[in-house]
């Protein structure tokens, strides 16, 4: 059983992604300790000094320090974002082998500690290196997530809800399967503050639906490959989905986000993690939703999953 007092999360991986969740975790108040780690120390130490600084005008006083793996014994949330990241042009499943690598030096050091609390994994190809980190750590699948579809959840909403004038909170609507180019708009039960997509567009807009549709599901997937092309890397987004996680755990609120959860049975699939709308709180994800596909979507996502399972059979995890 997870303590549920302490609110330790250490962060593994203080690069682009890392700093920038370290900095929204502090901004956003979420933890009371938040111990930093990376190969690159002097990075970390960095980052420790900086952050510190900005606490005095943080919402809470996050305690933020350096630190090592035996850290980890008392934390309750272990981040990882350490790894490669991709080069323009670069898909996220060309990283694999680099980063099981690195992930199962730093998952053995995590264990070696005697951390006994819940994974959260951003590094991609993030489906694969979640089942890895799952494998790699021996803990229940609850207590091992990946941050999935939850940064392309929000690029949807975000990108639906300029499109119809409203808050992308207003917007109902997910993106589940591979985060990467196999994932699946759900379309079917995308809603606006439960108006159906299509009723809420015949209000005002003239513009053909479908071909918006395909629009948007085509910006969100490449959503990503025109950041990096554009500055290098993304990390902003998916640090603030990493906070929502991590806020949904610590502060045990039974939400429901796309993330990626183990499959037992769920949407008739079994042993391969992938992006699923989940029960997160406390105990990790409570429970994967069975949200209704039509056939088209129920057939793109199986072919999520068979493209994530290829993957995951080449490696030896
Ligand atoms: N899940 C998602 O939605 C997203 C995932 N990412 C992924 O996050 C990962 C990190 O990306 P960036 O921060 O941009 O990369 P980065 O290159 O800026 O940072 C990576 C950090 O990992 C550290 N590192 C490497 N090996 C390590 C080890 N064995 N132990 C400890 N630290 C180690 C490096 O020193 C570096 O500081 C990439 O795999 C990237 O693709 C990025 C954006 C969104
Ligand atoms: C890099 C990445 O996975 C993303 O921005 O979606």
């Amino acid at each position: 059983m997870i303590d549920i007092k302490g609110n330790k999360v250490v962060l593994i991986g203080t690069g682009a992604v890392g700093s920038s969740y370290a900095f929204s975790m502090l901004n956003q108040g979420v933890c009371d300790e938040l111990v930093l780690i990376d190969l690159n120390e002097k990075k970390s130490m960095g980052d420790v000094m900086d952050l510190n600084h900005g606490v005095l005008y943080a919402p809470a006083t996050t305690k933020v320090r350096f630190g090592h793996y035996t850290d980890c014994t008392d934390a309750t949330l272990v981040v990882i974002c350490a790894g490669e990241n991709q080069k323009p042009g670069e898909t996220r499943l060309q990283l694999v082998e680099k980063n099981v690598l690195i992930s199962k030096k730093i998952v053995r050091q995590v264990m070696d500690s005697g951390f006994d609390g819940i994974f959260l994994i951003a590094t991609n190809p993030v489906d694969i290196l979640t089942y890895a980190t799952w494998k790699f750590s021996g803990l229940p699948k609850e207590r091992v997530i990946g941050s999935g579809t939850i940064l392309d959840t929000a690029r949807f909403r975000y990108l639906l809800g300029d499109y119809f004038g409203v808050s992308p909170t207003s917007v109902h609507a997910s993106i589940i399967g591979e985060h990467g180019d196999t994932e699946v708009a759900v379309w079917s039960s995308a809603n606006i503050s439960g108006i159906p997509l299509k009723d809420y567009a015949a209000r005002d807009h003239t513009e053909n639906l479908e071909d918006k549709m395909i629009e948007i599901a085509v910006q969100v997937r490449d959503a990503a490959y025109k950041i990096i092309e554009a500055k290098g890397s993304t990390y902003y987004g998916i640090a603030m989905g990493l906070t929502r996680i991590s806020r949904a755990i610590l502060q045990n609120q039974d939400v429901i986000l796309t993330v990626s959860a183990l499959l037992d049975g769920e949407f008739g699939h079994k042993d391969v993690y992938i992006g699923v709308p989940a029960v997160v709180n406390r105990q990790g994800v409570r429970e994967v939703v069975e949200i209704p596909l039509s056939v088209r979507e129920k057939q793109l996502f199986d072919i999520s999953v068979n493209a994530l399972k290829k993957v995951q059979e080449s490696f030896s995890i």
